[in-house]
């Protein structure tokens, strides 16, 4: 059976409604960096993008936001560097074990104010598990055999999850809805 992420292959574990946030860790034996949430995350979803960190091994990413008021970093924030200063989110990285702790986005953009985390980071218990796969296809640009993307297909859906190639399509319409209140042609919100 094809893997996908370790917090996917034995089956998804639901979050918690009342689960209100925690600490997220980047990998190192010692000193790591910690970022604090006070909030849950939301839109948690596996990506399988190029740019979105993945445990050693996995194919996917598994990534949710939070508000950028609800994090801060709590401990050893100067091991942090952005991994890319071009991307739309600046993904902030552990030096030492490359981990992203978050990713924040500067400029203007439909989803400026959330912050992109990876929950697994986190040993406390509750987050919202994963709502849909995302930039599945995308597998294949780092080198995953196009025969075996209706595997990873299937695998999803066994687990209940709807794949896409883009983001879930709520999220499409709101990017959608965002820039035509941009560019005029719809009525400003
Ligand atoms: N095929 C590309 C897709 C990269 C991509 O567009 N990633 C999305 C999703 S990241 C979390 O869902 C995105 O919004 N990227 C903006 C950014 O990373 O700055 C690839 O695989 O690289
Ligand atoms: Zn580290
Ligand atoms: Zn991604």
């Amino acid at each position: 059976m094809v893997s996908l992420h370790p917090l996917l292959d034995n089956g998804i574990t639901p979050g918690s409604d009342s689960f209100s946030g925690g600490t997220l860790k980047c990998l190192c034996p010692s000193s790591p960096v910690e970022i604090t949430l006070t909030s849950n995350v939301v839109h948690n979803h596996a990506c399988g993008c190029s740019k979105c960190w993945k445990p050693a091994g996995a194919l996917f990413s598994i990534v949710g936001v939070v508000p950028r008021d609800n994090l801060s970093v709590t401990a050893n924030g100067d091991k942090l560097a952005i991994v890319d200063e071009s991307a739309v989110i600046q993904r902030y990285a552990c030096k030492e074990c490359g981990t992203h702790l978050y990713g924040r986005i500067e400029k203007e953009h439909p989803f400026y104010g959330l912050d992109f985390v990876h929950a697994e980071l986190s040993e406390d218990k509750g987050w919202q598990e994963p709502q849909f796969a995302a930039f599945v296809s995308s597998v294949i640009e780092q080198g995953f055999d196009p025969a075996k993307i209706g595997e990873v297909r299937g695998r999803f859906k066994e687990l209940g999850l709807e794949t896409y190639d883009a983001l879930s399509p709520p999220l499409m319409d709101a990017i959608a809805a965002w820039t035509g209140r941009k560019n005029g042609k719809l009525p400003a919100a």
